[in-house]
């Protein structure tokens, strides 16, 4: 199993922000769905590494994110929500510092490859400040996958980006999710449709769905994807 997830429960203060979730994934996109506040970003920022659980469990990859969170950082990929890149630095000079980080073998040929795979080439020598919004993404996402993990985080890849960009993007996701698992935080419905195979939805920190889309169809004959999350999450 790529994710596991048992009774993972984050308290900030006095604020629930998930509530014991246990859940897994496996190669594929699993869509993880839920309304604004629901515990999506915790979540994915837990198993990133970036913030402690405060009780639960979860591993990726077989790594526990608590105590081989090294070991996890090396097998997995995270494009956060606030996508906050280094707007000085030229697109390659970007990609070449982050290969260094993961001590990437032969970076220049790497750095090729991800240009090449992400659409990055006709942008490749600006900086990224002169990019628009879509080929900054693209650029997060390169640096999410240079190391060439086996789990990728992607925290609402393509909020804000026009029509053109965002079948660019979700295509890439489809063409990454046929060997990685991926889970992917999103608002768009015709996303999950586009592009999961499995859905969460997490309401107020609990999941009330965890299925294919298609098992989520079959259970819910004649509602649309837009109003069975509304009925899972007004609740
Ligand atoms: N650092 C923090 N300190 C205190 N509360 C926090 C913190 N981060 C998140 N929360 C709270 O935890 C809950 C879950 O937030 P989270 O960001 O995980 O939701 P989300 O599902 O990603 O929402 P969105 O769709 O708006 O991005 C919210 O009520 C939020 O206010």
């Amino acid at each position: 199993m790529s994710i596991r997830v048992e009774a993972l429960t984050k308290v900030y203060g006095k604020q629930k922000a998930i509530d014991g979730i246990t859940f897994s994934a496996e190669p594929g996109v699993l869509g993880f769905l839920g309304p604004n506040g629901a515990g999506k970003s915790t979540t994915m920022k837990i198993l990133t590494c970036f913030i402690p659980q405060t009780s639960g469990t979860a591993s990726v990859y077989g790594f526990d994110v608590e105590k081989q969170s090294l070991d996890v950082r090396k097998h997995i990929g995270y494009l956060p929500e606030s996508n906050s890149l280094y707007l000085d630095m030229y697109v390659k000079e970007s990609l070449g510092f982050i290969a260094g980080i993961h001590k990437i073998a032969s970076p220049e040929k790497r750095i090729a490859e991800v240009i090449e795979q992400t659409g990055l080439g006709p942008e490749q020598h600006k900086k990224i400040g002169q990019l628009s919004k879509g080929y900054r993404q693209r650029v997060g996402l390169a640096q999410a996958i240079i190391h060439n993990p086996e789990v990728l985080i992607l925290d609402e890849p393509t909020s804000g980006l026009d029509p053109n960009q965002l079948i660019g993007i979700r295509q890439l996701i489809l063409d990454l999710g046929k060997t990685k698992t991926i889970v992917l935080s999103t608002h768009i419905m015709q996303e999950v449709e586009a592009v999961c195979n499995q859905v969460i939805i997490i309401n107020k920190g609990t999941i009330v769905a965890d299925d294919s889309l298609q098992g989520l169809r079959d259970k819910n004959k004649g509602k649309s994807l837009e109003d069975i999350f509304i009925s899972l999450t007004n609740k």
